[in-house]
């Protein structure tokens, strides 16, 4: 296990006219389960080539460690790999495909067993394991892949490009856990590809986001929700995303259209901001003395346990998740609070200030 440094490395498949990759210094520390989640297109496998070695960078340095790998080819490097698709022997049984990465090492006979049936063990293919890998279905062939790239207990890191596409829904959450327990068992450095929050916030001690080929934000999935550094971070973690709303701040005051919802905190110079307040904080007619904007609803989604209060704020969206059963009808105006250790200030999409209490100042 090693701790990967990736130094200015970017990547071009038009010779440096567009940049799927932008460069970009990074380290993976060892032992630690990251889970990289972008949108498709947005460099997530290109990231993954270029620390296995599939692909060499257009420009920039890969250390594993102080061992510069950049010109060290795939086989070179130590690195298991579990890709979107079974990748089998289908005329081996089970168990040969899952002792083939250990028997192509030289491990002994009697560590190849022990490890072989612990890990097979671990993903439920114990009653598998002399069937021909051919003769399972897709999703139990994925899942000997996966165990393909965790039967090796010394990997300077396991890659995952979206290894569970193809496996039952109900089979995924089970396999995410397993996950999980092999990762503390093993300690390996796992990297897992994809582009479902759900899957990475419940799989990683830390996820990655990643955006038109650059990383916006890194860190614990509860850091990721409460605190997001960049716009891109608020959309596409939560659901719905974060609401944004443009404001403008004059003499400290931050206002949306006519009315002071707070301070700019962060000494921030006047001029167009956009507020950021995830859906769970909005409030609905508290206190009207406090600041807050008048908004007209447009449709209220009961969703069970919470109902999702659409409305208009001039004329942007902000929504509001209220308990169920809120009183809240269509077209009627309410009244909302942004409060302020919740609700973030954004210029050019990255966070620039927060907001915070008024104190007396202004008008609403
Ligand atoms: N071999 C290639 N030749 C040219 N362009 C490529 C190649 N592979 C990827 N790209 C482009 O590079 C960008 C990043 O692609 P990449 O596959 O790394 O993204 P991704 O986040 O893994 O997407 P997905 O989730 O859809 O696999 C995309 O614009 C893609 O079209």
């Amino acid at each position: 296990m090693a701790d990967i440094r990736l130094e200015g490395v970017g990547h071009s498949y038009d010779g440096g006219r567009t940049w799927a990759l932008k460069p970009m210094t990074w380290t993976w520390q060892s032992s630690r389960a990251y889970a990289l989640l972008g949108p498709s297109g947005c460099g997530k496998t290109t990231l993954l080539n270029i620390i296995s070695g599939l692909i060499t960078p257009t420009v920039g340095r890969i250390f594993f460690d102080d061992r510069d790998v950049t010109d060290v080819p795939t086989a070179g490097r130590n690195i298991a790999q579990v890709f979107q698709f079974p990748v089998l022997y289908e005329e081996m049984s089970v168990y040969d495909n899952l002792a083939f990465p250990l028997r192509n090492r030289k491990y002994p006979a009697k560590d190849v067993d022990e490890r072989v049936r612990q890990v097979a063990r671990l993903l439920g293919l114990e009653d598998v394991l002399r069937r021909r890998s051919r003769r399972l279905d897709p999703g139990r062939q994925q899942i000997v892949s996966l165990g393909r790239g965790l039967v090796r207990s010394q990997v300077a890191a396991v890659l995952l490009d979206e290894p569970l596409t193809v496996v039952d829904p109900a089979l995924k959450w089970t396999l995410r856990s397993k996950l999980k327990e092999i990762h503390r068992d093993t300690g390996h450095t796992l990297i897992y590809v994809t582009h479902d929050q759900t899957e990475a916030l419940t799989f990683a001690d830390e996820v990655v986001v990643v955006n038109d080929g650059a990383i916006v934000q890194a860190g614990e999935p509860a850091e990721l929700f409460l605190s997001p550094a960049h716009e891109f971070v608020g959309h596409f973690i939560g659901s719905p995303g974060m609401n944004m709303l443009p404001a403008e701040i004059a003499d400290g005051v931050v206002r949306v259209g006519e009315s002071d919802v707070g301070l700019a905190e962060g000494d921030l110079p006047p001029g167009p901001v956009r507020i950021g307040v995830r859906p769970e904080f909005v409030l609905i007619n508290g206190d009207r003395r406090s600041p807050g904007v008048a908004a007209r609803v447009t449709g209220i989604d009961r969703m069970g346990a919470y109902d999702l209060v659409h409305t208009l704020v001039g004329e942007h969206t902000v929504t509001a998740k209220t308990e169920a059963g809120s009183p809240y009808t269509p077209e009627s105006t309410e009244f909302l609070h942004f409060p302020a250790d919740r609700t973030f200030l954004f210029r050019d999409q990255v966070r620039c200030g927060s907001l915070a209490p008024l104190n007396g100042r202004g008008t609403t």
